[in-house]
């Protein structure tokens, strides 16, 4: 247990130097500004040693306004270089939200859903906000801690200089550190993931209320929604305090070590000054250099818990960013103005492992044919388009397109001849005519009109002050169902396809304008797989196959 938390440290640290690789030029300069910065620091301790030194001597000269002045540029250029720091700093944030924001952008469309079928995409994305917690976390990473060890280094360096028995202070000091890290990390790590799962469910708690505020709103005397979320709450602040009692011990590690250095320091320094081994002047400087460490490993134990932080939202952001992709074939689907042939041998399929969906389904249908998939409600009517669209692809039997295997296409080139109308498919917040072409510019707008005429969306667009530019709010709250629909099946026949999977394509219209987007599709010579309760929908089919519940 205690290798499998060192493991997952280890790979969560792997993962963040890895992203911060990708900045190293910028990450070089800020630590090339911290090594100056830290040696200018110490022109301050030398510079008051050297002032004392001439004031004892009694030698006031324009020689100690020369060292005021160069103790003074020392601070300005320190301050200098930490503004550059912060510039640095402000650069790789910025191109930290950017690389994850596109990187989302980017990835979600090609997410294995099969694989992620257990998750809930849309709460899965709010991983997304650890983003502005990194970046945030990243001033301190890139320079607090850093110029924190820099400094205890610089420091017991210029310590051993005063006498070889600082050296001593410095390397227990280090194997200190060292020793409270190691005992604490892995418990501050997986707490602080603990903390961060509670936190993103107690979030989804309250999102899921949210979309189902109408169902408790008028479900009368239910304390469901409290109690749920007290559950979720308890388990956070259990998390939480667990967390914080790592941080508490590291806190109380840290002043009791400070106790210790500046007893043993302080008798160290007093006997060397005693017995004149060092003057008062060096005493003076080195307890300046002894405060400046302990201010160092202050800040560094201190900042611990944004490097938990830190390691936690990587490993949070890479719920999505590093999720798996669907596999792709190579082959691509030429385009032709014709339909292509479908065949299904001896398909079984589940979503989970000892489930079956589909079993030994076979299925043929010839280019240019219509398919009518019909069964009751749950029987596998979806799934069975599902698995065309070349998404899932955990199953046993073969699928053929145009003769070859499906997984042999490139997923990219098969969807684009294809016309898909799911039943769950959405409307996403756009204008309609965003909604039904994708932002595909380069679009016939005669055709969109035309396609919109077919579907009987033409008579809601009339009705709308800005047309095809109306923008519609998420899930297309403002539409009814049938506008809903009319929008979806617009978009899946507006372009020509080699096949098209529809899920009740025909439900809210009537007899005249399904006749009318029967034969545009015939005119396109589209391949047609129908999936429909009803058997009505028949008489526009060539073929029939019945599907059976749990078959
Ligand atoms: N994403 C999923 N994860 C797990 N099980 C699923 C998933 N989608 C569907 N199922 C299950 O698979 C079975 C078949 O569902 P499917 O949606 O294919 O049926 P259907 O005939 O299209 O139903 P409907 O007409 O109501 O849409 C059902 O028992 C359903 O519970």
């Amino acid at each position: 247990m205690a290798n499998q938390k060192q493991s997952e440290i280890s790979i969560a640290i792997r993962k963040i130097l890895s992203l911060l690789w990708l900045d190293k030029g910028d990450i070089t300069a800020i630590y090339i500004y911290s090594i100056f910065a830290g040696l200018v620091s110490l022109s301050l301790p030398l510079g008051i040693q050297t002032i004392i030194g001439f004031v004892q001597a009694g030698s006031i000269s324009t020689s100690i306004v020369v060292l005021i002045a160069l103790v003074l540029l020392g601070t300005f250029i320190a301050g200098f270089l930490q503004v550059r720091q912060l510039q640095l700093i402000e650069k790789i944030e910025q191109k930290l939200f950017v690389r994850y924001s596109i990187e989302y952008a980017e990835r979600l469309p090609l997410l294995d859903i099969q694989k992620l079928n257990k998750y809930h995409l849309p709460e899965l994305v709010n991983r997304f906000f650890d983003a502005p917690g990194l970046q945030k976390s990243l001033h301190k990473l890139l320079v607090d801690i850093p110029s924190a060890i820099i400094q205890i280094l610089f420091g017991v360096l210029l310590l051993s200089f005063y006498h070889p028995l600082f050296i001593a202070f410095g390397l227990i000091l280090l194997a200190i550190i060292v020793l409270i890290l190691r005992f604490t990390s892995n418990k501050g790590f997986s707490t602080s993931i603990e903390t961060s799962d509670y936190k993103f469910k107690s979030a989804s708690w309250l999102e899921e209320m949210a979309r189902g505020v109408k169902t408790f709103k008028y479900a009368r005397h239910t304390t469901l929604h409290l109690k749920k979320m007290d559950g979720l709450l308890s388990r956070y602040l259990n998390a939480r305090t667990s967390h914080f009692g790592v941080l508490k011990f590291q806190y109380w590690s840290l002043i009791v070590f400070k106790v210790i250095i500046t007893a043993a320091m302080l008798i160290l320094g007093v006997t060397l000054l005693v017995d004149q081994q060092i003057n008062i002047g060096q005493f003076i400087a080195s307890d300046i250099v002894i405060l400046l460490i302990l201010g160092s490993v202050e800040k560094m134990i201190g900042n611990m818990d944004q490097v938990y932080e830190s390691l936690t939202a990587v490993e949070k952001l890479d719920k999505v960013a590093k999720a798996a992709l669907e596999v792709s074939g190579t082959f691509e689907l030429p385009a032709k103005e014709e339909g292509i042939s479908v065949e299904m041998t001896d398909v079984t399929f589940g979503y989970e492992e000892n489930e079956t969906v589909l079993n030994n389904l076979n299925l043929k249908v010839e280019p240019g044919e219509w398919l009518l998939i019909h069964g009751s409600s749950g029987s596998g009517k979806t799934s069975v388009l599902r698995l065309l669209t070349g998404s899932f692809r955990k199953r046993s039997g073969q699928i053929l397109i145009d003769g070859l295997p499906i997984g042999n296409y490139d997923n990219v080139s098969l969807r684009k001849q294809m016309g898909i109308l799911l039943g769950k498919q959405n409307i996403f917040e756009g204008s309609i005519l965003e909604n039904i072409t994708l932002g595909d510019n380069q679009l016939d707008l005669a055709l969109v009109k035309k396609v919109c005429g077919l579907t009987g969306l033409s008579e809601f667009i009339g009705k709308t002050e800005d047309g095809m530019n109306t923008i519609l709010e998420p899930f297309g709250r403002q539409l009814s169902s049938k506008e809903v629909h009319q929008i979806l099946l617009s978009r899946a026949i507006l372009l020509q396809n080699r096949l098209t999977l529809m899920e009740e394509p025909f439900r809210y219209l009537s007899e005249e304008q399904i006749e009318g987007i029967v034969n545009y599709l015939k005119e396109t010579k589209t391949t047609v797989i129908l999936a429909s309760e009803y058997m009505a929908n028949a008489k526009w089919c060539d073929k029939v196959i019945e599907l059976k519940q749990n078959a």
